[in-house]
């Protein structure tokens, strides 16, 4: 069987769960192969029923002390049953599985996996699976992988296809060259396909995911070496007079930050030097990196050169665009922006096509918009991307081929990476870091706390209000789930439109609403019109509404660290005091570890070291959270030590072979050519 075949060349898999699969991305045999587990469960010792604690993942060995009752709670099914082990009781809830009550009968001994929950004072077994005692003895002496999943595809059955797949798909076939496995110590390519899906156990399931991560890491960096080499041969650059625009930075109504100052010259002498701009703005939040962004910008327009700014999100786009549009305004620039985003109606987007193609237009900002067919440009010379890891390599040559010559481009990342990694990821990539925040900004001021302390924080932010302020709060979810206990934006708008004083404005926001609703909603929060925006994450990337003071985040204990450091950025971006409470839903120690360390901490790199040193280098039962490049399996900081080992095997084998012509090398020139061809367009640059 072709590893390149569709998945539906595998036993069962028809028309629908091919479409299922589609959704997790998995089209062919490959992706499936390479789909590798998120975690891996390692089935515990039975516990006690005395000793069961919320938030726990526990197994219990117990018996129904009664039949089990099944009950309508608003139309849904839920079956509960009462647990005994001898030193005490616990109740079990499964939600649409009416069935179970034939099959767990009372008398006999099941094991019962699940995890704790609260439901008012007392704890509850949530939707345990059931298994024989023999047979979770059995389980227990292997580690089981868990995928992420998506609605109508199980574990088991992704389980049961990747099998299948082993067994079809010839995996011996090493690509890497044997001394490069040797110098590093890495196991064979077939032995780790297989562990890292059915690991014998951590020894094994640790040396297979080293091998993994490391061709992750290695074929990304080599890849990238071999496509600058290939773009900088047909490079010419657009010439650019330099003017160090210094009427434009007079005029801001604030001085650039010192390290503002450097990036702008660096930028400067790069679009100005005749050698075509490859560079990566990072900066943590807050720093002020869209102004430089609007500087390079603007120096291209008086070169009489185009650029494209594009964005992640709609509301982002139009954010930046106004943003320019009042800058350009007050100054009186002379500059013409257009918008351009998905969201647009077809005559507003033809309108700015035009515009774009007779150069009336000297910016274009928006969202993948830009990079369509239609959009054709008169002389593009300036390409800046933001938010580097949602737009991938063929996106940017995409809008490349919109010029004749090479464009300069610029990537902003708001993902703090520690420099020495970043210059093994990105090669010889220039790397600027605004590593200073405006000096006018007050730290903000954090605190982690459990839902007691709620009532607080609803008079906090109204207190915010009265003085004028605005606040934020952020749910997980957008509607409300019998199966994830977690608040939700739509039930919490109403919730604290009850709370609060009808004067103040609530209202919500979710990435599920139309875009015109969302910009509607965007529009009015940074009017002021609405106090307090009850949303999603949506609202993570770049939205900048300085009058917003308070951050509230519901359930902080399911975000990521990353993550929530960026939503802690939307506020504090202005000259007044701003507040982050993070609402703790969860009584597991370590997860209060790990806001602990927001809470110390106000610094993008700090946080992401120290989110490292707690995870441990190379973990392999964690949640991949950095956020930061999205590989597959690697994690730029947990496996900083790997990504070190293939830069450094990808150096050596340059050295030696650049164009992988000596025959050892010709498993990995196929895999290579693969790798440009198909897989590095879903990565980063
Ligand atoms: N040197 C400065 N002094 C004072 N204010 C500044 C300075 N530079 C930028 N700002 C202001 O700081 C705010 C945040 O800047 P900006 O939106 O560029 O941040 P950012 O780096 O893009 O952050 P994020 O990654 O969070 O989007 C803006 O309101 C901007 O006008």
């Amino acid at each position: 069987m072709d590893r390149f075949a569709s998945v539906e060349q595998l036993k069962g898999v028809g028309e629908k769960s091919k479409k299922m699969l589609e959704k997790l991305e998995i089209y062919t045999i490959d992706d499936l192969l390479t789909y590798y587990p998120r975690t891996y469960r390692k089935f515990e010792d039975c516990t006690s029923t005395e000793k069961l604690k919320e938030g726990e993942t526990v197994a219990v060995c117990a018996q129904a002390v009664r039949p089990l009752t099944v009950q309508y709670v608003k139309r849904m099914q839920i079956t509960t049953a009462c647990l005994s082990d001898g030193s005490g009781e616990v109740l079990a809830r499964w939600f649409r599985m009416p069935y179970l009550k034939n099959t767990v009968l009372p008398g006999n001994y099941y094991v019962f996996y699940g995890k704790i929950s609260r439901k008012g004072t007392s704890l509850i077994l949530d939707q345990p699976a059931v298994y024989q005692p023999e047979q979770y003895e059995e389980m227990r002496k292997v580690l089981q992988p868990v995928y992420m999943l998506t609605k109508g595809i199980t574990n088991h059955m992704l389980t049961k296809l990747i099998h299948q797949a082993m067994k079809e798909i010839d995996l011996s076939r090493d690509f890497l060259p044997e001394s490069v496995r040797q110098s590093y110590h890495l196991a064979e390519y077939d032995y780790s396909m297989e562990e890292i899906h059915f690991p014998r156990d951590e020894h094994h399931l640790k040396l297979a995911r080293e091998r993994l991560v490391f061709d992750e890491f290695f074929l990304f960096i080599l890849a990238l070496k071999i496509w600058k080499e290939r773009t900088e041969e047909k490079q010419s650059a657009f010439k650019m007079k330099r003017d160090e625009l210094t009427d434009v930075i007079e005029r801001l109504g604030y001085e650039l930050t010192g390290a503002q100052k450097q990036v702008w010259a660096e930028i400067l002498d790069d679009m100005t030097g005749g050698r075509v701009m490859n560079r990566l703005i990072q900066g943590d939040v807050g720093s002020g990196k869209t102004i430089i962004a609007f500087l390079a910008m603007i120096l291209a327009a008086r070169n009489e050169v185009q650029s494209a700014l594009m964005v992640p999100t709609e509301v982002l786009a139009r954010q930046h665009y106004e943003a320019f549009h009042r800058l350009a305004e007050t100054q009186n620039l002379k500059i013409c922006a257009v918008l351009l985003t998905g969201a647009m109606t077809a005559k507003e987007k033809r309108i700015a096509y035009e515009k774009i193609s007779t150069h009336e237009a000297d910016i274009v900002i928006g969202t993948h918009a830009v990079i369509q067919e239609k959009v054709s440009f008169d002389r593009l010379g300036l390409v800046i991307t933001d938010e580097q890891h949602r737009f991938g390599v063929r996106q940017r040559e995409a809008l490349g081929e919109k010029s004749e010559t090479m464009p300069h481009t610029m990537v902003m990342s708001a993902t703090p990476i520690p420099r020495t990694l970043a210059v093994i990821l990105y090669g010889d990539l220039e790397i600027s870091t605004i590593d200073e925040l405006p000096s006018n900004r007050i730290p903000i001021k954090n605190c982690v706390v459990n839902t007691s302390y709620r009532k607080k924080a609803y008079d906090f932010i109204s207190r915010e209000v009265k003085a004028g302020h605005q606040a934020y709060v952020i749910c997980p979810m957008v509607e409300e789930s019998e199966m994830i206990e977690a608040e939700d934006v739509i039930s919490y708008t109403e919730k604290l439109k009850q709370e609060l004083s009808p004067s103040i404005c609530v209202e919500f926001l979710h990435g599920k609403m139309k875009p015109k609703e969302k910009n509607e909603i965007m529009e009015r929060f940074l009017e002021n019109q609405i106090q307090v925006l009850v949303s999603t994450t949506v609202v993570e990337v770049g939205v900048n509404v300085p009058n917003a003071t308070v951050m509230m985040i519901e359930n902080a204990e399911r975000f990521g660290l990353a993550q929530l450091h960026q939503l802690r950025g939307r506020v504090g971006r202005g000259g007044d005091q701003s507040y982050c409470i993070m609402i703790n839903g969860s009584e597991n120690g370590s997860n209060q570890k790990r806001l602990d360390i927001l809470n110390r901490s106000n610094d993008g790199f700090y946080i992401a070291g120290e989110d490292l040193k707690l995870r441990g280098p190379g973990e392999l039962l964690g949640v991949r959270q950095s956020g930061a490049m999205e590989f597959k399996i690697g994690d730029i900081y947990s496996d900083a030590e790997i990504l070190k080992k293939a830069g450094k095997a990808v150096s050596r084998i340059r050295k030696e072979d650049p164009e992988l012509e000596q025959s050892c090398h010709r498993e990995l020139k196929e895999r290579m050519d693969f790798y440009m061809k198909n897989e590095l367009k879903n990565l980063s640059l």
